[in-house]
């Protein structure tokens, strides 16, 4: 028996994270890659001392009120934790840590990504050249919205939303956003607060989502804020679907109140909106905003600097409760 401690890693993390967490750890992995279920989050409370989760894995306040007290501490491979009931957890006793800033760049280079898709109506573009419908060429086809230049509302300014500015400064894009509180003048960089979020919304040509999914941002982007935006503006999401209301940006889509979508992610994960396929003008990615080879690393080697602190009796740096 070896005297490290147990933990569970219920999803295929990269090769250079499972390497350094069996060599310091006893490690249980969930060989098949399937999501954790409530069933197995609680059976391997009772067998393990930790457990890297991501954001495949619920743990509601039903699942950690039967967690064993054997299980100390969730160390999520995530940013978000919008999947993990916070004050239930630290009621239980398990501490709780995420992976900030290693994922924020490669986020944000998902977001210009949509951002410009969704313009520059690269859906119905990739589909015409690849089905051989690309038959005529005219000054009037496939027509877009400028991102150069053009105004574009952040809602969430926070690592991802910063990263997200950063990028657009490079297409000379006048940054608006929207925030719990105003960044310093060093953070902000030039970029415009708006306390109240009609007011961003007003001015915003593009806007892209950076806040986490709480109870309070749930359906944050409703028929009537969708409303409030310029005609033909073009929608980012790569923090939750539940931020937005997806029946409401349908209806403005179908409108042509708003122009475009790009979208990470979705109200229901995995698959997504059945209703979204039909609709060239919903540019969508399944959820990849952390996946790079380089991300995924560090979002491991974050997880395990948590648990490695936790476990040596340190304060874990990315602790959440
Ligand atoms: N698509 C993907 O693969 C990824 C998605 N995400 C999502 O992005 C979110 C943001 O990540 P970070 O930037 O690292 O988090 P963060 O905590 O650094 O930033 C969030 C910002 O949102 C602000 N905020 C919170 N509630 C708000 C509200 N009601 N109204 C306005 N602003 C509010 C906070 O003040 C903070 O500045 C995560 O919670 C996660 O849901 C993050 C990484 C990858
Ligand atoms: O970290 C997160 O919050 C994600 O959504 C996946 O990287």
């Amino acid at each position: 028996m070896s005297d490290k401690p147990v933990i569970w890693i219920p999803r295929r993390l990269s090769d250079a994270t499972l390497a350094r967490a069996r060599r310091d750890y006893e490690v249980i992995v969930n060989e098949d890659d399937t999501p954790g279920s409530a069933e197995d989050i609680i059976a391997m409370s009772g067998r393990v001392d930790g457990m890297i989760p991501c954001h495949s894995e619920h743990f509601s306040a039903e699942v950690v009120a039967k967690l064993d007290p054997r299980l100390r501490i969730v160390a999520n491979h995530s940013v978000g934790v919008d999947h993990c009931d916070l004050p239930a957890l630290k009621s239980h006793g398990v501490v709780v840590t995420n992976t900030p800033d290693v994922l924020s760049d490669a986020t944000a280079e998902i977001a210009m990504l949509l951002m410009l898709g969704a313009a520059r109506h690269a859906v119905a573009g990739d589909r015409i050249v690849r089905t051989g419908a690309w038959d005529s060429w005219s000054p009037s086809f496939m027509v877009g919205k400028q991102v150069t230049g053009a105004r574009i509302g952040i809602v969430g300014m926070g690592r991802v939303g910063r990263a997200f500015a950063r990028k657009a400064r490079g297409f000379d894009m006048e940054i608006h956003y929207h925030n719990r509180s105003r960044l310093s003048p060093e953070d902000e960089a030039g970029a415009i607060f708006h306390a109240d979020v009609d007011s961003l919304l007003e001015v915003s040509d593009f806007l892209s989502l950076h806040c986490p999914a709480t109870p309070e941002t749930r359906k944050f982007l409703n028929a009537e804020r969708l409303a409030r935006l310029p005609e033909g503006a073009v929608i980012v999401n790569t923090a939750r679907g539940a931020l937005i209301d997806e029946a409401a940006l349908l209806d403005a889509l179908d409108s042509g109140h708003i122009a475009s979508a790009g979208l990470d992610c979705f109200e229901v994960e995995p698959g997504g909106n059945p209703a979204f396929a039909s609709h060239d003008n919903i540019f969508m990615l399944p959820h990849i905003g952390s996946a790079t080879r380089a991300t995924r690393d560090a979002m491991g080697f974050r997880a395990l600097d948590n648990l490695d602190a936790f476990f040596a009796g340190k304060e874990p740096g990315d602790r959440l409760v």
